[in-house]
């Protein structure tokens, strides 16, 4: 098992989880773990592809390795969907909140390669409005206490961590391929 290895994606709303996460898969075709979460679909989002969509009541049918609130929403992440994943390929990638960062960290130790996700408050603002989020919505999830603290790398990660800095989405690219060439070496 313990040559398997995750990939966390984590930061803040609209630091570019997703983006990374997407070019993780087409460039290196590492499969991204599904989590489920009570939010609507965006435009453009489906179902199983890029959450498994939930009721409040159908959320919590499946059991969690571990679960929180964020910005008024419940999202989870599952051994079973993570486990499916590590079928398919060694090296896999899952986009949490900072709180599932450590979790995963504590439970799978150097086998979970955190890349933690920065950017401009302002590009931030921009790119989201782009991404064609509902003003209201928006604002709410920026304000929320979870996105603020996102912000910053949380004291309880441990050292080994990766932090991108994401302004030029192509020197972002670059960084996140020095990260997998390390971990293919490792
Ligand atoms: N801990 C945890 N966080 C999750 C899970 N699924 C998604 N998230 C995080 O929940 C937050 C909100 O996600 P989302 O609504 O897609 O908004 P976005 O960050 O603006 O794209 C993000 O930080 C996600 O990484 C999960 O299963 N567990
Ligand atoms: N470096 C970048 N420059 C410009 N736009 C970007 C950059 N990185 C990501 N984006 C765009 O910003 C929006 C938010 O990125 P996304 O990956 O959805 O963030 P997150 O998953 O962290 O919320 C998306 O529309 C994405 O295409």
């Amino acid at each position: 098992m313990m040559n398997k290895k995750v990939i966390v994606i984590t930061g803040a709303s609209g630091t570019g989880k997703t983006t990374i996460s997407r070019y993780l898969k087409e460039k290196y075709n590492i499969p991204q773990v599904l989590t489920h979460t009570t939010r609507l679909p965006r435009d453009g989002e489906a179902n199983c592809v890029d959450y498994y969509f939930e009721t409040d009541e159908t959320f919590e049918h499946n059991h969690y390795l571990e679960r929180v609130e964020y910005s008024g929403h419940k999202y989870g992440s599952s051994e079973e969907g993570l486990q499916k994943s590590w079928d398919v390929a060694d090296i896999v990638s899952i986009v949490v909140d900072t709180k599932g960062a450590i979790a995963y960290q504590e439970k799978y130790g150097d086998s979970a390669i955190i890349i933690f996700m920065k950017a401009d408050l302002d590009a931030v603002a921009e790119r989201l409005k782009l991404r064609g989020d509902e003003k209201a919505r928006l604002e709410q999830r920026i304000k929320s206490q979870e996105n603020q603290r996102d912000r910053e790398v949380p004291k309880e990660f441990q050292r080994n961590y990766y932090e991108i800095v994401n302004k030029d989405i192509k020197k972002t690219k670059e960084c996140v391929d020095r990260v997998i060439e390390e971990i293919k070496v490792k």
